[in-house]
């Protein structure tokens, strides 16, 4: 198995943790990354210490409480599969975050370093910005749930569906490099759905010199590390792909670099 593929747990935690990665285990220094699967009634009680957090509620409902704010009852989609953007809750540094699961809930807790001490929100469905990138079959859905125009200290928070058949992530391109304007340097994770579950996703993740050059076949539930490179993805015909990216870096901004062989594939800018 890659390094760069990170398995869940099929038995969840005690405290509902399936799934992690923190700099310490993904040898770097930016993101972490948490999946949580809580049955009703069930509560996840956390500092968020030095870092921010974004929790993004992938299916099912909760009630979510800060430090200082409430909200009760938000959640809508009973699988990232009906293709409407999430409910959200941003969290500063410094601050609490308690989650009581409603229903069966997935949760996904997106980490990076907190540097101010923004006021906690809830990031609605309208908030979130709904794209369609691409054309053909690169054509997939964005939602920018936490997007560089929007308050943050580090984290940047996107999920993309890949119809069956389509790539995404596509021409490939990197950030990898502390090089602005040109290019800015972001970990990224992916967290992965298929829908139907056996089925797989093809994601290669590889450098301009090929000393890192790995083509994963990612199953339902898993995450990839993209430490470095570029990390074109594909859904095989008969699987729609939707997975979950979390970026941060030294500087919040997404600048890409496209791999120069494959630019051509860019479509004109309007
Ligand atoms: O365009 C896409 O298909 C999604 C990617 O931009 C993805 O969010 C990513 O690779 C960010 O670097």
């Amino acid at each position: 198995m890659s390094k760069l593929i990170v398995t869940p747990e099929s038995t969840p935690g005690a405290d509902g943790r399936v799934l992690a990665v923190t700099p310490a285990s993904a040898g770097w220094k930016y993101v972490g990354f948490e999946v949580f699967r809580l049955l009703p009634g069930q509560t996840l009680s956390r500092s968020t210490g030095d870092n921010e957090a974004c929790l993004v509620l992938l299916s099912g409902r909760a009630d979510v409480r800060t430090n200082r704010e409430i909200w009760v009852g938000i959640g809508q989609r009973m699988s990232v599969f009906e293709k409407i953007p999430p409910y959200s809750v941003y969290v500063p540094a410094d601050d609490t975050y308690e989650v009581t699961a409603l229903t069966e809930l997935e949760l996904a807790v997106c980490l990076a370093p907190g540097t101010t001490r923004l006021p906690a929100r809830l990031i609605e469905p309208d908030a979130v910005g709904v794209e369609l990138r691409g054309s053909g079959s690169t054509e997939r859905l964005i939602h920018n749930i936490l997007p560089e125009s929007e308050a943050a200290d580090s984290l940047l928070v996107v999920e993309v569906f890949t119809p069956a058949g389509h790539w995404s992530s596509y021409p490939p391109h990197k950030h990898d490099r502390d090089a602005l304007p040109d290019e800015s340097l972001l970990e990224e994770t992916y967290y992965y759905h298929v829908q139907p579950e056996q089925g797989f996703a093809v994601q290669r993740v590889y450098t301009d010199d090929l000393t890192l050059n790995e083509t994963l076949a990612v199953r339902d539930g898993e995450t990839v590390l993209v430490p470095k490179g570029y990390h074109p993805v594909s859904a095989p015909p008969g699987y729609e792909v939707y997975y979950l990216n979390v970026m941060a870096g030294p500087v919040r901004t997404w600048k890409f670099h496209n791999d120069p062989a494959h630019a051509w594939l860019m479509p004109p800018r309007k």
